[in-house]
């Protein structure tokens, strides 16, 4: 099973780089993480924002698998502990679908990309800027497989 986390937003900063690469580095030849950043569409002089956030889905949706298993990252989603995350994390394992993790950008995730989510999953109350989302995913997704493999990276 692939895991795909479907980003809008490139060129990130080096500190976000490499903050994700150092997980997504970590996770196991069987459970690959893998980036897919998609554009950011240009938000020029009194941009049509709803526009803008369909045509950042349409890229999405587009980089989503057909049969994909698909976790939108949103704010008013479902919190979910780190243990929560390591039994779905086994529960997904069972039927072998990839998932695909879906983050949006500045705007967040227009309503068809959130119709395609089968769950919606919040990391915090907080509103996060995407770039950390992507970094504090993978490490979440690290920490669930290490508790999924009784691996000493996570203490209770
Ligand atoms: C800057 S936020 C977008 C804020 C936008 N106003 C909204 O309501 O979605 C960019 C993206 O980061 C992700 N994100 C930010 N904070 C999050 C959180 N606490 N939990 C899950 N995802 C989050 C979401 O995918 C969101 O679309």
């Amino acid at each position: 099973m692939r895991l795909r986390l479907i980003c809008v937003g490139q060129k990130m900063p080096d500190w976000v780089i490499t903050g994700f690469g150092d997980y997504a580095r970590r996770m196991p030849p069987e459970l690959p993480l893998e980036l897919v950043e998609i554009a950011m569409a240009h938000r020029g002089k009194n941009p049509d924002i709803s526009r803008l956030m369909q045509r950042e889905c349409d890229a999405i949706l587009s980089a989503t698998g057909p049969k994909d298993r698909v976790i939108a990252l949103e704010v008013g989603g479902r919190p979910w502990s780190t243990e929560k995350l390591a039994g779905q994390l086994e529960t997904w394992q069972q039927d072998g679908r990839d998932v695909s993790f879906l983050v949006g950008g500045p705007d967040g995730l227009a309503e068809d990309c959130r119709k395609r989510a089968d769950q919606q999953w919040s990391l915090s109350p907080l509103t996060l800027p995407h770039p950390l989302v992507r970094i504090v995913l993978a490490e979440q997704l690290y920490r669930a497989w290490s508790i999924t493999r009784n691996h000493p990276y996570h203490r209770a």
